[in-house]
């Protein structure tokens, strides 16, 4: 369920749709196999970030690449580089949590008996083997979270985008997913992980890219978001400069 990553490129993104902004200009550069968390306010563009990179957001200003290439999600190579929880999956009434699993792992090439194998170590690993036959609508709030996660983790991918993986989770599955992850990412996977949480932060390591919130009618020539190269601030703690906005 692995693949070889992919490098991601974000030159002065910036989006902006109906006079409002949604993601101020960032820049950043993850190489093949590397990680980039992505902290944040609520509201500073963490999810639009992801979005570009899926193409399913256009920059209004910028370029953002996948393997040097525009992401297109309509481009079939692109699909099968690119996982991730950006947009909610939709669930099958009528599938079990294993089944959902095992279904997304067929439909990436697994063998029939070797996907079933596969969802049961998988939700074994997540620790809700006991929720296999489970359907979409018998399960918690953090359980749904955790099968999105499984899900998601059922095909092979060169990047995988994760936008709050650590929604609704207890610190144990948080572990359980950073752990996960660090797996997919020893075997080459490029991952962009936007999360809230300093467990996963930490658990992942890396660079981190702090976005800070677009401020109504500040000047236009502030600094872009941009990689720190130290600890930036917390996510509820915005970057106090004059304007209220800063590059790290
Ligand atoms: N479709 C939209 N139309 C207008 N504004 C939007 C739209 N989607 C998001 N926004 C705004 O864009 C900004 C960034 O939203 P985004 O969801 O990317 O933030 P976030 O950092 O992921 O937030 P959170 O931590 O709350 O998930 C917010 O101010 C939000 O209100």
């Amino acid at each position: 369920m692995t693949g070889a990553g992919v490098a991601v490129e974000l030159d002065a993104v910036s989006v902006v749709l109906d006079g409002s902004t949604l993601l101020t200009p960032t820049s950043a550069a993850v190489p093949a196999g590397g990680t980039l968390v992505v902290r944040g306010p609520n509201g500073s563009g963490k999810s639009t970030l992801l979005r570009v990179v899926a193409g399913v957001r256009a920059p209004t200003t910028g370029t953002a690449t996948v393997d040097g290439r525009a992401p297109d999600p309509r481009r079939r190579a692109f699909r099968q580089l690119v996982a991730g929880t950006v947009e909610s999956p939709v669930p099958a009434r009528d599938l079990t949590l294993a089944e959902h699993v095992a279904l997304v792992a067929t439909t990436w090439g697994t063998p029939v008996r070797a996907a079933r194998t596969f969802a049961t170590e998988l939700l074994g690993r997540l620790g809700v083997a006991e929720l296999a036959a489970r359907f979409p609508h018998e399960l918690s709030s953090g359980q749904t979270q955790l099968a999105a996660i499984a899900v998601v983790l059922a095909r092979p991918s060169a990047l995988l985008l994760l936008d709050e993986p650590e929604q609704r989770l207890d610190a144990d599955r948080v572990a359980t997913v950073a752990e996960l992850l660090a797996e997919r990412r020893a075997a080459g996977t490029t991952l962009l992980v936007a999360t809230h949480s300093d467990a996963l932060e930490a658990a992942l390591g890396g660079p981190v890219l702090r976005l800070v919130p677009a401020v109504p009618g500040a000047p236009d020539d502030v600094p872009d978001n941009d990689v720190a190269d130290d600890d930036g601030p917390d996510d509820d703690v915005p970057d106090a400069s004059a304007d209220g906005r800063s590059d790290a």
